[in-house]
Formats: structure tokens, sequence, C-alpha cells
């Protein structure tokens, strides 16, 4: 994977309790020298308004421009643009891929959700810059996932589109990376591996060596 999409994909917790700014930050201290690897997807709650999520963005922004982490926008591509971050991420529920390359423009960041080599060629094929894999395994993380694909589902997608970097997603630990490499992940994307961990920091170094 190329500098445009890094391997590891930190996506903000941003429910009740969470403090996402300090993982972030947190993340992009201790990922010093091995920034490469790292990247940043805003996530907010559905019920958070576009103004929280838009400051959220800049304050992200703040941490990460100095240390040339990209940083992505989950869902709501309105608050990417105007936030001024690298790109976004949708899903079944959100505008469809070719739509959102439309309103991105050629030079962003656009991942895709994708399940089955069928919703991977199609993202491809509307644009898509990397393909958000999963969920790997169940998760606590988000309510109403369909069943988890495993390291074979992500290998079918991958088989599908090799061309296109894969990125699963879904309970991913540290352990995991391996066996998910294998199955053709250039990457992986997680929320509970870095902000559930007692140290985020030491967490992103881990998975970021797991992931070199
Ligand atoms: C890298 C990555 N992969 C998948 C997702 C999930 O996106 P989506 O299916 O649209 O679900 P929400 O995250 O919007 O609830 C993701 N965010 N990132
Ligand atoms: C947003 C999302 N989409 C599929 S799984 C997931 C949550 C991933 O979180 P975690 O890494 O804690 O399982
Ligand atoms: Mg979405």
């Amino acid at each position: 994977m190329g500098c445009a999409v890094p391997r590891l994909h930190l996506v903000t917790d941003c429910r009740a309790g969470r403090d996402a700014l300090a993982v972030v930050q947190a993340a992009v201290a201790a990922g010093w020298g091995v920034h490469r690897g790292l990247l940043v997807q805003v996530r907010v709650e559905d019920d958070t308004t576009d103004r929280a999520a838009y400051e959220l963005t800049c304050d992200v922004l703040a941490v990460c421009r100095p240390a040339a982490v990209p940083v992505l926008v989950n869902d709501r591509l309105h608050v990417a643009l105007a936030a001024g971050a690298d790109g976004a991420h949708v899903g079944a529920d959100d505008l469809p891929v070719a739509a959102a390359r439309r309103v991105l423009g050629p030079g962003a960041v656009l991942g895709a959700t994708c399940r089955t080599p069928q919703d991977a060629t199609a993202a491809v094929a509307g644009g898509a810059t990397y393909l958000g894999v999963g969920p790997f395994r169940a998760t606590t993380t988000k309510r109403g996932l369909p069943a988890p694909i495993g390291a074979a589902g992500v290998a079918a997608v991958a088989a599908a589109e090799p061309a296109t970097p894969v990125v699963a997603i879904g309970g991913v630990a540290c352990d995991d990376v391996a066996g998910l490499r294998a199955a053709g992940a250039a990457g992986v994307a997680v929320v509970g591996a870095v902000a559930n961990a007692a140290d985020p920091g030491r967490a992103v170094v881990e998975l970021l060596a797991a992931l070199a």
C-alpha cells in the first residue's frame, strides 16, 4: 500500500464517556517515526451534530497534520470537505461510492465498506481508493452488524480486487494482523484495539510493528 493509504486506520471512538481526541493525540505522539503507517478516521455517533463533527475533525487535523498523518471523515462528506480532510469513508447507508467520488474529487482518499467480492467490484468501479472489509469478527463497538466474515471472507474480497488495498475491520486485535495479511489484507482498521487499551500509544506502536 502506498503512502496514500496507510496500513493502520485508527477509527475514533466517540461513544459517551470516551475522549476520542486524547486517543488520537496518544497515537500520533507514540507513532513518531512510523507515521507513514497511520491514518485517522473521524467517526462520530449518528446523533452527533455536524457542528461537533466538524470541530472534532478540525481538532484531529491539528494533531495529525504536523505529523503527516492523513485524516478521513466517516459518512459526512460535507464535513470532510469543510474541514479540509484528506477524504472520507462510505458504506451501504451513505452516499454511493461514485457519488461520493464526484463530491470529493479525484484526488481524495475514498474508502468503501464491502462484505463480498461483488461489493468490492462495484466499489472499485465507483472510484474507491481502498475497501473496508468486515466485520472480520464480532465486536461490541458497533451495534447491528451482520455476521462476521472471518479471514476467509476477507480473502475472497482481496482476491476479487487485488489492485485495491483491503483494510479489514471489526474486532481486529494485534494478534490477528499476521493472519489478515496472509489473507490479502493490506491493513486493518481498529477502534477498540487502541481506544480500550491501557496504553493507546503503545497499542498503536505494536499494531504498526505487526503491520510492517
Ligand atoms: C475502514 C472502515 N471500514 C468499514 C467501515 C464501516 O462503514 P459503514 O459500513 O458505513 O458503517 P459506519 O462506520 O458508518 O457505522 C468504516 N467506518 N471504516
Ligand atoms: C465501524 C465498524 N464497522 C464494522 S466493524 C466496526 C467497528 C470496529 O470497531 P472495533 O475495532 O472495536 O471492533
Ligand atoms: Mg457509514
